[in-house]
């Protein structure tokens, strides 16, 4: 967010460019890309400041203008191909929505165009209208913010339009992070514009430069499943009633019902003084501390900057908070090992306390201690649980469903808690646990391998930046109290949890195209193979079935587990497998491949691979 303070140079650029996107590299072709540099007016801190800035531009913000851009296609006059009820739907993703952005990657045509984007913003604008009545002073009010992805301006101006045309005021953040546009609707302070009544994140998480999607919120949390078909059912009608005109890419034009704030700057000093508070009122908690920050060139950079120096810490050898929609360094995702390495290198090579590192839209997060030990997945997990156990004791800890054995016991025998393993999806955990709470079962964190993590004390927001503040808490008031300094404090609350010798994912495709499914969904052919699979495992007796479990099949046997489930959101049946050693894992993975191998529209050649390896 140090973008959006002090002397901005915006460029903007009018470029069309020719990008290749090989393993997430950037292949950026200059010599494509015709470039037009214009100076606008700085942005003005937190006060508001009309927006006559052209859209469909390209912008790079302080600290981050080195020769970093956004980058649009520059609008065609070519009208848009006509676009299906279904073509909308199947833009949903679980509660989220995602699509191609950008055009020039082999076999994905652009599906998020601007007249779909606006359709989408408008059908959320009647969701929002019929939901939400503003006082008689004003209009509802939307805040829009995006990551650093290069489609971010395109889309934030499609959006702007279509909530414009619909009669609602927008108040856009810029560069900003996922939790903090939840944030917006509860936040109190008329000088922003707050609370927003709905909120509008555009952001494709960890997906390659060319997706992008939306996230939606109100003050009752981010919206759900069925509301987002709802929304995309809207779209496609309203959608129906465009015009030529309407459906030409035409540039979508800024309106006088848009203002832009900072409001990053608030949530920012809001995570500033939660550490502060829980250190005793001491203003520079973390001084001492060094602490590097990996944001992978998504929207986390503001962390270092906006958060640690203020409370002290040092931040030297942070890397890659620039904003690089292209994604140059690798993805920003605490579940991906490349990422993890370079963190872990970072936090090494400067000797630091400790390392934290960021997903894109900063909802998922991970840690390194001063040793470079990855906490990350089951073992930060593992961490939070230490650390939320302690101030709830007995609480129950909602899970995804990869989660190690391991971690239930560590859970149960050594913190004294209960662990909850339901599925994989940060909605589904967080649901759960509110679900618990309603029936009376306490609980005050949800979170997934992924890296996202909710508690009950945050509004069950996951909010990556919040879960690093509770371990920035934990340092603090470690150092405060004269428990020590550095990471060992967190080090020592994952003593003793036991970790797998060996572990694998791998996703088995289904061929949806196949024959064998006989023109049936791809769903009721994967359950068909888990059933299979099930019925395999009850007639041998090395293998047991999970005696609770909620999705796919969970089986102990050869001294670990495998896990054979069906995707969230793709043709594919995710396997995970855990074991002491590669061969047990490879004894469990058999059981798996010989049923599979029955299922033609199957493709196991990565199964194949690792038996055979
Ligand atoms: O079911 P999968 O394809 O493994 O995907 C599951 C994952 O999808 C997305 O990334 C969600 O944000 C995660 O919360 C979820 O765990």
């Amino acid at each position: 967010m140090a973008a959006m303070s002090g002397k901005i140079v915006q460029h903007v650029l009018v470029a069309q460019c020719c990008q290749k996107n090989k393993h997430f590299g950037t292949h950026y072709r200059q010599d494509c890309c015709n470039l037009l540099r214009y100076n606008l007016p700085p942005f003005r801190g937190s006060n508001l400041a009309w927006s006559g800035i052209p859209t469909t531009q390209l912008r790079s913000l302080p600290k981050l203008n080195r020769g970093i851009v956004y980058c649009n296609a520059a609008p065609s006059t070519a009208a848009t191909p006509s676009v299906q009820k279904s073509d909308f739907l199947r833009l949903q993703n679980g509660s989220d929505i995602r699509g191609v952005a950008i055009a020039g990657v082999e076999g994905e045509d652009v599906t998020l165009t601007e007249p779909v984007t606006e359709a989408i913003a408008a059908a959320f604008a009647a969701w929002l209208q019929e939901r939400k009545k503003a006082d008689t002073t004003r209009h509802l009010r939307v805040s829009i913010g995006h990551d650093s992805r290069i489609s971010a301006q395109k889309l934030q101006d499609a959006v702007s339009y279509g909530l414009t045309r619909a009669g609602l005021d927008v108040i856009q953040y810029g560069l900003a992070s996922t939790p903090a546009m939840f944030n917006s609707t509860i936040t109190e302070n008329e000088d922003f514009l707050c609370p927003a009544d709905g909120s509008i994140m555009i952001t494709a998480s960890h997906l390659p430069y060319n997706r992008n999607g939306f996230k939606f919120f109100t003050n009752a949390g981010g919206l759900g499943k069925p509301d987002i078909k709802d929304i995309l059912e809207r779209a496609a009608s309203i959608y129906g009633t465009f015009t030529d005109e309407d459906l030409s890419n035409v540039e979508r034009k800024a309106s006088q019902s848009i203002k832009q704030v900072d409001y990053m700057s608030i949530y920012t000093s809001n995570l500033v003084a939660a550490v502060r508070k829980a250190a005793g009122d001491i203003e520079k908690p973390l001084e001492g501390f060094h602490i590097v920050v990996d944001a992978g060139n998504g929207a986390g950079g503001f962390f270092a900057g906006k958060v640690l120096e203020p409370l002290g810490a040092i931040t030297s050898g942070s890397q890659f908070l620039e904003a690089d929609g292209m994604f140059p360094n690798h993805i920003p995702n605490p579940e991906d090992k490349v990422a993890m390495k370079a963190i872990t290198q970072a936090v090494i090579d400067n000797k630091a306390d400790l390392g934290i590192i960021f997903d894109t839209d900063v909802d998922r997060s991970a840690a390194v201690d001063s040793s470079g030990r990855e906490l990350n997945r089951n073992r930060l997990i593992a961490l939070m649980s230490a650390i939320v156990l302690e101030e709830h004791p007995g609480t129950t800890i909602v899970t995804d469903s990869v989660t190690s054995d391991g971690l239930t016991t560590f859970i149960e025998k050594k913190l004294g808690g209960k662990h909850h393993r339901f599925k994989r999806g940060y909605k589904n955990v967080i649901d759960e646990a509110i679900r618990l709470n309603s029936i009376g079962e306490e609980s005050h964190l949800a979170i997934e391998t992924s890296g996202h993590g909710a508690l009950k004390e945050n509004h069950w927001l996951d909010d990556g930046a919040y879960l690093m503040v509770k371990l920035l808490n934990k340092l603090a008031s470690a150092k405060a109290s004269g428990k020590g300094s550095g990471s060992k404090v967190l080090t020592d609350l994952v003593e003793g949890l036991e970790e797998p010798g060996f572990a694998v994912e791998l996703r088995l495709k289904i061929d949806q195209n196949h024959g064998d499914l006989k023109g049936g969904s791809f769903r009721d052919y994967g359950e068909a193979v888990i059933k299979h699979l099930e019925n395999t495992v009850d007639s041998d007796h090395n293998l047991q079935k999970a005696p609770v479990n909620y999705e796919g099949v969970r089986v102990s046997g050869h001294g670990g587990w495998f896990l054979l489930r069906l995707s969230l959101h793709d043709p594919v049946l995710p396997l995970n497998i855990e074991a002491s050693s590669k061969e047990d894992a490879v004894k469990l993975g058999l059981v798996v491949l010989n049923v599979a191998q029955a299922f033609h529209a199957i493709d196991t050649s990565a199964l194949d691979k690792f038996v055979q390896a």
